[in-house]
């Protein structure tokens, strides 16, 4: 996505804007919002008093009747404005994407045995399909790599102009339609079909095409529905009674109608019915502005109800590329003899961790790759599950890996870890590195250290999660002592040590059960399980198909630390709306004290005394008000698509602060704002 990021009130936007004001008056459209569609239904029938008055039978004044009305379009068209220009932002986006979705000749492989292609339009592929992809070309369609290594530009995704490496196995398999192979080939297998890809879908989540109302979103709509519908019915009783007052006293006259609806819509949640779509578009487009995707707005509002964000050690807490640093041979072995075993175990390891093994053998002793095919060597990647990998050659069986398991290989041959080696592993370890061990058959040959670093400023971060009352639990296959040393430093509150993808799964779901919403990060096919299973679970796009399948958000960064960020996206979302809500009921509140003594004065001349506003005339007052009311909604639009400002503190002095500025300021405010209009209307008037 290019990072151009669209300014607020960009000029197109608000000209598309405007007009979709308009469009956004058919019924069907105001209906979804019932808030709003009493207001639209107010405007008709002061519209229609408003035609009656022409005659001047009513004895009301026609140019009152006639602002009302006026004002009450213009707060309908307030609210259509609010959603039209938040959705104006996500269309900009999603514009920029599918620029990147030009249809392109696919290269498909027909017979794989001699490797005969046909060109075939990208739209006529089918999941399955196999095609060859070339350094220049665009990838066709989203799928697997099944052979090759090639370097591939994502930027029309990640608008990130450094090209990423995609290779067929482990955790960078995965290749996106509309993305370009810059160096060498690679052969992918089609996942899925043409108008169902990653880019498509994205488009649309940014569109909003598939928005749909979350249950926070639903349950607030519901409440203010009632409010609406309890406050009609206020209003309506106000009218026998108002009538009924006037015929026993025998003085003064009766509220009319356009005061009632005045008084009704000044009264209905309006500002917040006005403004809670756009609340919650916004909130897609600042996680899209983020680079990153949500499948469901479900997701980006359990981000900012998270309460525990599991994080892994590797790559996100540290830097990621654990580097060889040293050679420690058992006593009885040179460091020679360990450093032949270490790169003949690293041979065919292509984890960085393999890889600078080989590299400081290299540096070390001169070791380069030798010609092993005539000695048939047997190679044995690592996994996570056994934590080793080695290679069995010429009869001996080489492995290197975590401690324990290597202790348990030799064990199991007749052998045992020896002390010193025991010592050197205690002591890589607790100094935060990770000790692997190597052995030859049944013999422990030594321990390689590798280094990680942890990432700068990671602690600043986990202490303003801790504010915000956010638990982080660093997740890591490593051994307790590596995981205690590395969980001080970056100051994280827990961790889980020596964890598979079945104890990943399985804490998420104790820290559930205990009704806590967990979010966490992952890319592996291996996290495919706990990812499914988290409240938030955020994908890397470098990350493995089903990966990105079992998770609800994708980072097209695939920067894990990203979560931290969607988190305080959740968070500033859910508080934007408690904070609007709380304004708009507190602002109803206070414009019904200021304009009541005016819209019964004619019904009750005693109610002057109550008139502490000291407004010019009663159809001044009320004009004031529901001028007031329909500003308002305006003036909070630029704070409603930026979000409120928003600092990392705890839940309950959140709330405290949110009441303090938003409630006592609601309160105060349509005070000076429906006087300041009520002097507007008065200097007008004599002007
Ligand atoms: N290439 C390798 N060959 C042999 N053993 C390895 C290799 N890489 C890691 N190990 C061992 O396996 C353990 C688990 O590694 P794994 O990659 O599963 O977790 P991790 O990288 O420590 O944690 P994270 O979940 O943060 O990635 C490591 O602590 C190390 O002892
Ligand atoms: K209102
Ligand atoms: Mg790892």
């Amino acid at each position: 996505m290019t990072k151009t990021s669209t300014r607020l009130f960009d000029r197109k936007i608000l000209g598309d804007a405007i007009r979709a004001s308009f469009w956004k008056l058919d019924p069907r459209v105001q209906l979804r919002n019932p808030v709003m569609f009493a207001v639209y239904l107010g405007s008709i029938l002061t519209t229609i008093l408003w035609l009656n008055s022409l005659s001047g039978s009513t004895g009301e004044s026609s140019t009152f009747v006639l602002g009302v009305a006026m004002w009450l379009w213009f707060t309908v068209l307030f609210a259509n404005f609010a959603e039209a220009i938040a959705e104006g932002h996500g269309k900009a986006q999603a514009a920029s994407l599918k620029k990147s979705r030009t249809t392109v000749i696919a290269r498909k492989i027909a017979n794989k045995a001699d490797r005969i292609t046909e060109e075939v339009s990208a739209t006529d592929l089918k999941i399955g399909d196999i095609v060859i992809v070339k350094a220049g070309e665009t990838i066709p369609a989203d799928g697997e790599v099944i052979e090759g290594v090639a370097s591939v530009d994502e930027s029309a995704i990640t608008g990130e102009s450094a090209p990423v490496v995609r290779e067929s196995g482990g955790d960078r398999s995965s290749v996106t339609g509309g993305t370009r192979v810059i160096s060498d080939w690679l052969i992918i297998q089609v996942r899925t079909l043409p108008g169902q890809s990653f880019l498509d879908r994205m488009i649309a989540m940014v569109e909003g095409a598939k928005r749909q109302k979350t249950p926070n979103e639903i349950a607030l709509a519901i409440l203010l529905a009632a409010l609406t519908l309890i406050f009609l019915l206020v209003v309506a009783t106000l009218l026998p009674f108002s009538i009924f007052s006037v015929e026993v006293s025998g003085q003064g006259r009766a509220i009319s109608l356009t005061v009632l609806v005045a008084l009704f819509v000044c009264l209905a949640p309006t500002t917040i019915g006005a403004l809670l779509s756009a609340i919650g578009i916004a909130g897609m487009n600042r996680l899209s502005q983020a680079n990153v995707i949500a499948m469901s707005g479900r997701a980006v509002e359990a981000a900012g109800d998270v309460d525990v964000l599991l994080l892994d050690k590797t790559g996100t807490i540290t830097l990621g590329n654990r580097q060889a640093t040293r050679f420690i041979p058992a006593s009885g072995t040179t460091e020679k003899e360990l450093a032949e075993a270490a790169h003949l175990a690293s041979l065919a390891d292509e984890t960085a961790e393999g890889r600078s093994i080989a590299v400081l053998a290299k540096k070390q002793f001169g070791l380069r790759g030798r010609e092993l095919e005539h000695i048939q060597p047997h190679f044995v990647p690592f996994s996570a599950r056994t934590r080793m990998s080695g290679v069995t050659l010429d009869g001996h069986s080489i492995r290197k890996g975590a401690a324990e398991a290597v202790e348990t290989h030799v064990r199991s041959l007749g052998g045992f870890l020896p002390e010193d080696v025991r010592v050197a592993v205690q002591e890589i370890a607790k100094s935060g590195g990770t000790p692997l061990v190597v052995s030859r058959d049944d013999k422990v040959l030594g321990v390689i250290e590798l280094k990680d670093i942890v990432k700068g400023g990671i602690k600043e971060r986990f202490a303003e999660l801790r504010q915000m009352g956010i638990k982080t639990v660093m997740i890591t296959g490593d051994n307790p002592l590596t995981a205690a040393a590395i969980a001080a430093e970056a100051g994280v509150d827990d961790f889980l040590a020596e964890a598979t993808p079945e104890a990943k799964l399985s804490l998420i779901r104790d820290y559930q059960k205990g009704g806590r919403l967990v979010a966490m990060t992952g890319d592996g096919t291996n996290d495919a399980p706990a990812l499914a299973q988290a409240d938030v679970a955020v994908a890397m796009n470098s990350g493995t198909q089903a990966a990105k399948e079992a998770g609800n958000m994708v980072d097209l960064d695939s920067n894990p630390t990203k979560l931290i960020e969607i988190v305080n996206i959740g968070k500033q979302l859910l508080m934007t709306r408690g904070s609007l809500t709380t304004f708009s009921i507190a602002n109803d509140v206070a414009k019904y004290f200021a304009i009541l003594p005016a819209a019964f004065a004619a019904t009750y001349p005693a109610l002057k005394a109550l008139d502490l506003m000291r407004l010019s005339s009663p159809s001044s007052a009320i004009l004031s008000a529901v001028i007031f009311n329909a500003l308002i909604i305006i003036a909070l639009v630029p704070l409603a698509l930026k979000g409120v400002a928003y600092r990392p503190v705890g839940a309950a002095q959140l709330l405290r602060n949110n009441l303090l500025i938003y409630g006592v300021g609601g309160l105060i405010v349509p005070f000076m704002g429906i006087k300041a209009i009520d002097v507007m209307l008065t200097l007008m008037r004599i002007a």
